[in-house]
This record gives C-alpha cells, structure tokens and sequence, in this order.
C-alpha cells in the first residue's frame, strides 16, 4: 500500500529533481519494481527470473524514455491494483418474441474474479480469446465502464477520483479523431485544451511538437487524419496520433485498447517498444493485445491472461510459461511464441506432450498425468482458473489485503482528492472556461470548413434561390397567392434545411464528446456554445445570399427596409428550425430516428403552417401554435404589406390586402408577440439540446 505521504515521495517536483527510475542497462534495468507478483513462488521461483530476453528492448526502451524526457514535469507515478473484480451485465437471452416485447433478462458475468498489480516502470498486457473481457476490464480499470464493479480496485492505495482520472489516459481500439484536421492540428488543440492554464499558448504548441517529434509524426504534421471515409495518415500513424493525444497531458496510467492491431509487425513492435519506453520514465502502462509475436511478447513486464473474464495468469511476462509448467501443461516444442501458447490454454486448447527421449520413464509417467486430465476445453479452462486460484501469490494477498484496509479507510481521503484538495490541489478543469470555448471554437470551425464552405451545399442554395427567383419572377400584388406563396416557401425551406443539417450534428458528435469530456478536458457548456457559435457564419451566410437573390428576382417589395425585416425573420427562423434539430439529435442520438421524427415534425408544421388549410377543425387548430412556420409566415406577410396596403381584386378594382382571404384568416395582430414566441421558441430548443446532452452523459 502506498499511502498519501509515501506517495508523495514521487511529487512531481521532487520527482523532477530525482529524474527517472534508474536505466541501468542489461540486466538490471528491468522495471524499477521488479518482485514477483503472481502466480505463488511455490510454484515458479523468483531466481527463475530471466532479463534476458529482454536485453535487446532494454537498451531500446532507455532510448525511447530519454527521448520523452520533457514529459517528465508533473509524472504522479500510481501504482494500480485490482483484486476479485466481477462485472455482470444484464442481457435479454433472446427468447424473445418477434416484436421485442416481454424479453427475459439474464445476468451475465464478463469479468469473474480478476486480480492483478501493475507498478510505474511496467508494462502490463492483458491478453485472451476474442470476448473475454480485455476491454471491459480495461475500461473498468481506467475508471471509464458505466456500471458498478465489483471488487477492489485502487490508485496508490485510493479509489479512482478525479485527480486520478486526469492523471490517466486511455486509448481506445477505433481512434477517435476529427477527420479533417491534419495530424498537427489535431495535436496542438488538444495540448491548447488538456495542458494547464500556467503555461502559455507557446509553450503548449511545443508540446505538441516535441510529442509529434517523439513519435515520428513531425513528417505528416500536414496531412489530414482520415477516417474511414476520407483517405487520410496510415493506420499506424493514426494510432500514434491517438496516443500522442494522450502522451499530452504526461499521464501517470496509460491504458491502450488494442494499440497493435491492424498494423505491420514493425511498427507494432515500434509502438510497443515506445510505450515500454514510456513505462520505464515512471508510467504505469496497461494495454490489451490480441496475438503478440514473440517479439512483443518480450517487451512485457507482466501479462494477465483472461479466459471467459477469469484469470488464468497474472504475473511477470518472463515467468508464465514456467508457470504454466509447473502446474503440468508444457509447449510441444520448445521455441513456441509463449503468446501463441497462453491464448490456446486461455481457449482451453491442451498443449501436445512433448517427447522427452532422454528420459523416456518420465515422459510416461507425464502421459500418465496427462491422460487423467480433462480434455474438453471447458474443463480445461476451468481446471486452470482453479489453479491460478490456488496458485496465487500469498505476499500478493497480504498486499491487497493491506489495501482493502486502506480502500476503508481510503473514502475520506479520496473524497478530498476528488473535491480538489488533493494532493495537487487542482481544480477540476485545466483550463478555463473561456480558453475552452476559444479553442473549441477554432477547432470545430477548422474541422467544418469543408463542409461549411463546400460547393454542393452553396451549389444547393444557389440553385434553389434562382429557381424560386424565376418561377416567381417579377411577381406583383395582381398575383396575391403567388405572393404569399413566395413567402410561405421561405418559412417551410428555411425551416426544413437547418432542421435536417443540424439533427446529424450531436450523433456525429458524439464518440469524440464522450471520448473527451470522459478525459475532462473541458466543460459541456464550453463545448456546446462553442458548437453553436461555429455553425452560425453559415447558418446564416446561406439565407442571406438566398433571400438577397430570390427576394428581388420575385418582385417582391422594392425596399430595403422591408428586405432587411424579411431577412431577419428568415434568419431567426433558420437559428429557431437548427435549434429543434440540435435538440431531436441529442435526445434520439441516432441520425435515422431523428432524420425521422424531424420529416413528421416538418410535415405538421408545413399544413398547420396557415397556407395549405386556412380553415382548420377546432380540435387541431392548436397546431399551428406550435408551428414555428406559422409565425414565420404571419411575420413575413405582416412586414411585406402594410394595413392599408392594396392589391388588384379585379379589373379595375382594388381590395384590403388584409381582406385577402389566404391574410385574413391570419388574423395578423401585434407582431411583438409573434417575435417574443419565436424567442421563446428558440432559447427553449436550444436549452433542450443542452439538457439532453447533460442526461445522455449521465447514462
Ligand atoms: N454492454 C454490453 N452488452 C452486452 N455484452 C457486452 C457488453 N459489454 C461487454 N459485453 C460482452 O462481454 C464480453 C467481453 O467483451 P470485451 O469487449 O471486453 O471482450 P474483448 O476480450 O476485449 O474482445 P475483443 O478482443 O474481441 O475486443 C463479450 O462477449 C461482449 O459481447
């Protein structure tokens, strides 16, 4: 156990001062904690341990940590340990009937008893089958998994706090990246964003350099980043991205889902041997792989093997197959990839024997042994979670046992960590609000561009205002349903076109916003004005050039106080239709459940609008009250013709336009009223989006 005053030894200031845990060199240099952990001793003995495999990493690793040595300021080294964590998840068991109702729901453990210790210098790679738990166990680990876990699980002897969760970083398996930025914007907002408020903008952007240096990534600083649309760095490069984000803050735990997979053995063996380097300054790294190559494998310091969310190992990297030895399972040839091996016993796949010519007796006597063993895959694997059990290190226990003590008696003191009287005495946030929302802004501003400012949506206005400016060409009061049919046109296509654009916005959103607001870098409230503040130069650059070309092709009235008021109107109706849309997006939080309730939702308001149905039955009359298309057009009526305005009624005659029937049945009255609802109309959609955006992140 590492208490408040012990772990203070590695304050960051004394710990720039002391510099890194010793690199000593081959075989030495192993990680700066190096006792055995697990399984028992009884079974493989700590002079088995062997450095030498490692050797060749070790001099590389010392390499890749000197390089990251101006990370070094304000490392909190934490030491990590979990003890019989179970997570269970309730699942439907899929009996259900074909229209989903009634489904049983069935408890399913994922993680069963896991146990573990991972110390700053280590590298911990958990490894197992497809299924069996690695990310959910990470994720649980990095304080990240929405349920509640059982079991113990402490950060220097504390729960996981605030403070802690900002001295961690994690790596998810799909990176989550802005597609259209490039590699050194990426990098730069987020150092703007994570870095503390103490240092200055400069000093922050060399940051991101010297991380984008150390990572090979100063080449690609201009290109985009890509996704799986848009061709961009290459996966590898991608990833290190991903971690470079992540490299920023200089976290004491390192948790990576999956860095490896997809790339070449190269550059998995660079990333790897990277973040070994990384482990070595003093970090605690912890990261799941699929099927490392003996090569990775090497670089480990300790594994944990999962199969079906129990351990079967859980101990040094260099010790498992001795291990696994010990308790009678062996490789069939002696230069097997101990990866290779580990997965096959973690699917409950028996090794072959192996011959053993020179004493053949021996090998009988194994056959023997081996015959009376299970050789189902279940029960294997069972026989081995039984023996890990037993198997485990009692100097482990009494350490974890010590620590249960302190998780007690730890609430206190881990509440004054989270309230910020830590052991830093941060507040919550690195930066402030206003930083936030600056950087927030520039950033989302950068990423649209190409969609903001791209020629099919100025294609689409364009096209649209002229058709509209030509069919309505020159139209005067001679023609008053023409008229007012032009500007009903602006109310219903002003309302449809940011309503659609905006419902994708928080959907789309979303991975990057959880993925960012879990690491706290910065407020909901920042994010959201700053989301909607960026998308007003083109919510309404677009009505303005609309309204300008279709306003005075369609002969409406020749003055420009009366175009200026029927702009503002379409503007405020295009900022009240986007506000509707932010709101379905981030309750639905699904584009095609959205996109649909917004088609429903438009259709309404499109009749209830007063043009199509001038007449409607009593009980659904109080539909338009709800349209905002309704007061759109009762506005632009009321500020294109004024009360004694006339228009041709017939040869020669001339009428009240306010006596037009399509008018009349508007009952126009004050104007202020109809505005004040809009307003309403338009902070109140908007509230919603932000309160359902709050809700989303508390489930
Ligand atoms: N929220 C959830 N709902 C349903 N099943 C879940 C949930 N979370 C995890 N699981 C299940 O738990 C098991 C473990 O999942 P997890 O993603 O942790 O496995 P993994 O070892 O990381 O797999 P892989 O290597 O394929 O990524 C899987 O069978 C998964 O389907």
């Amino acid at each position: 156990m590492m208490s408040p005053q012990q772990s203070s030894n590695f304050a960051p200031g004394v710990h720039a001062v002391s510099g890194l845990p010793p690199i000593t060199g081959c075989p030495e240099n192993g990680p700066p904690h190096s006792e055995p952990v697990m399984p028992s001793s009884r079974v493989v003995s700590p002079s088995l341990m062997d450095h030498d495999s490692n050797c060749d990493y070790e001099a590389a690793s010392a390499d890749v940590s000197s390089k990251f040595s101006f990370l070094r300021r304000s490392l909190y080294p934490v030491t990590l340990k979990f003890q019989d964590v179970v997570y269970s998840i309730i699942v439907s068991d899929g009996e259900s009937s074909c229209f989903g109702t009634g489904e049983p729901k069935t408890s399913r453990t994922i993680l069963n008893g896991v146990t573990g210790i991972a110390r700053p210098g280590e590298l911990l790679a958990m490894l197992g089958p497809s299924g069996s738990g690695k990310t959910t166990l990470l994720t649980a680990l990095a304080g990240r998994l929405p349920g509640k876990i059982a079991g113990i699980v402490t950060y220097n002897g504390h729960p996981f706090s605030s403070y802690v969760k900002r001295k961690t970083g994690i790596v998810t398996q799909d990176d989550v990246l802005y597609p259209h930025l490039t590699v050194g914007e990426t990098l730069t907002y987020a150092a703007m964003l994570r870095l503390p408020k103490e240092l200055t903008g400069q000093e922050k952007a060399e940051q991101a350099e010297m991380v984008m240096a150390e990572l090979g990534l100063s080449a690609r600083r201009h290109s985009m980043v890509g996704g799986p649309v848009l061709r961009g760095v290459s996966g590898g490069e991608r990833k290190r991205v991903s971690i470079g984000q992540e490299l920023l803050i200089n976290p004491s735990l390192l948790f990576l889902d999956e860095p490896t997979s997809g790339l070449d053995s190269t550059t998995a063996q660079r990333i790897v041997m990277t973040l070994r380097g990384l482990a070595r300054g003093g970090r605690t790294i912890v990261m799941t792989i699929h099927q490392p190559s003996t090569r990775l494998y090497q670089m480990f310091d300790k594994v944990l093997v999962l199969s079906d969310g129990s351990p079967i190992y859980s101990g040094r990297a260099n010790r498992a197959m001795e291990y696994f030895g010990s308790i009678g399972y062996v490789p069939a040839f002696n230069y097997v990839n101990p990866a290779d091996f580990l997965l096959d016993l973690a699917n409950g796949i028996r090794p072959v024997m192996k011959r053993d010519n020179d004493h053949p007796q021996q090998h009988d006597h194994e056959l023997n042994l081996e015959a009376a063993r299970p050789n189902d895959p279940n029960s294997i694997k069972q026989s081995l979670i039984s023996s890990f059990k037993r198997n485990l290190d009692p100097a482990l226990k009494a350490e974890i046992g010590q620590n249960a003590m302190s998780f007690q008696d730890g609430r206190q003191s881990a509440k004054a960590w989270s309230s910020g009287r830590g052991p830093r005495n941060e507040s919550k946030w690195t930066t402030t609000w206003w930083d936030q929302f600056r950087v927030l802004l520039c950033r989302g501003l950068k990423e649209r561009r190409h969609e903001s400012y791209s020629g099919l949506r100025i294609f689409q206005v364009l096209s649209v205002s002229v058709l509209a400016g030509l069919l309505w060409w020159h139209s005067d009061t001679s023609n008053m349903q023409d008229q007012i049919g032009l500007l009903f046109f602006y109310a219903i296509f002003w309302g449809f076109f940011p309503l659609f654009n905006a419902i994708f916005t928080f959907p789309q959103e979303r991975p990057i916003l959880v993925k960012e607001r879990s690491s706290g870098m910065y407020r909901l409230s920042s994010y959201y004005f700053a989301r909607i503040v960026g998308d007003l130069p083109m919510e309404l650059v677009l009505p303005t050039i609309f309204v300008t070309i279709s306003y005075w092709m369609g002969g409406l009235k020749p003055s420009l106080a009366t175009f200026t008021l029927t702009l503002m109107v379409i503007l405020l109706n295009v900022l009240l239709s986007q506000g509707l849309g932010l709101a379905l997006g981030a309750i639905l939080m699904d584009v095609k459940q959205g996109a649909t309730l917004a088609s429903v939702t438009m259709l309404v308001f499109l009749l209830a609008g007063g043009y199509y149905i001038q007449h409607m039955p009593s009980f659904a009359a109080w539909l338009k009250y709800i349209s905002f298309s309704y007061y759109c057009y009762k506005l632009l009526i009321g500020v294109q013709y004024s009360k004694a305005e006339l228009y041709e009624c017939g040869p020669g005659m001339h009428c009240r336009v306010m006596d037009f029937p399509a008018v009349k049945c508007l009952s126009l009255g004050d104007m202020h009223w109809d505005i004040a609802i809009m307003v309403i109309m338009l902070v109140g959609y908007r509230f919603l989006a932000y309160m359902a955006l709050r809700m989303r992140e508390l489930h």
